[in-house]
Parts: C-alpha cells; sequence; structure tokens
C-alpha cells in the first residue's frame, strides 16, 4: 500500500466506514506530530503550524487549499496570525477515515516546502 503521503482519496461515501479501532494506532504512527481530538462526539485530526507572519501563514493555507480542491477532500483551516491550525475529518461519517491520514501526511509535505516557518 502507498505511502499514505503518495496516496489520494477516495470518494466521500456517507457508507464508508470509519477507520477501525486497530487501524487507528497503526495509521496515526505514520503522522507523528498530529493531535486526535473529539468535537461533538467527531473525532479529528489536528496539528497548529507556526509561521513568522500572517502573509506566510496566509500562503500556508492557500496551499493547503489547493491540495485539498485537488482532492475533493477539505479541512477545517483558522488562520491566524502567525499560527495555522488545520483539521481533518470525513464530514460525510462524521469521524475519520483513511483520507484524514492522507491528507495530514500530505499536509506535512506541503509545510515541508511553506515559506517563513517558525
Ligand atoms: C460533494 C463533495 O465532494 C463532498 O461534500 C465532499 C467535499 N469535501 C469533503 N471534505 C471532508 N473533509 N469530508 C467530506 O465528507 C467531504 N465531502
Amino acid at each position: 500500500m502507498n505511502a499514505l503521503n503518495q496516496a489520494h482519496c477516495e470518494a466521500c461515501r456517507a457508507d464508508a466506514p470509519q477507520v477501525s479501532d486497530e487501524e487507528l494506532p497503526v495509521l496515526i504512527k505514520q503522522i507523528p506530530d498530529w493531535n486526535i481530538e473529539v468535537r461533538d462526539g467527531v473525532m479529528q485530526l489536528e496539528k497548529v503550524f507556526l509561521f513568522k507572519n500572517f502573509k506566510f501563514a496566509l500562503a500556508f493555507t492557500n496551499a493547503v487549499g489547493e491540495i485539498s480542491e485537488a482532492e475533493g477532500h477539505h479541512p477545517g483551516l483558522l488562520t491566524e496570525w502567525g499560527k495555522v491550525t488545520v483539521t481533518w475529518w470525513s464530514h460525510s461519517i462524521k469521524g475519520l477515515h483513511r483520507n484524514d491520514f492522507i491528507m495530514a501526511a500530505r499536509t506535512d509535505e506541503v509545510a515541508s516546502t511553506a515559506e517563513g516557518r517558525k
């Protein structure tokens, strides 16, 4: 199976299974700096990226937006001065799908070449 950061999302079907209890630890190990949050019963992946100012934070936000549009799978993005909080979950299944781990890994790829990281 492809490494997460080389993989692509599958269509978000409402009847798709959430990541199982057995898969979760295997997948989270592949995106080590991401946190698991649960909000209103919905499990999510979240990570904060720091930048030197708002301009760099906004550029990173837009770069993540580009890969999201390309994959048809979209994050929560909170863009602040010097900081972007990225949150991935699958709205259609109100939880985590392998797509979310793929996109977290792809987000790290975008961050690895983003300008103005702190
Ligand atoms: C119609 C459209 O493709 C769907 O609503 C997509 C859009 N992007 C999405 N993004 C996320 N994170 N979860 C979804 O269920 C989802 N569904």
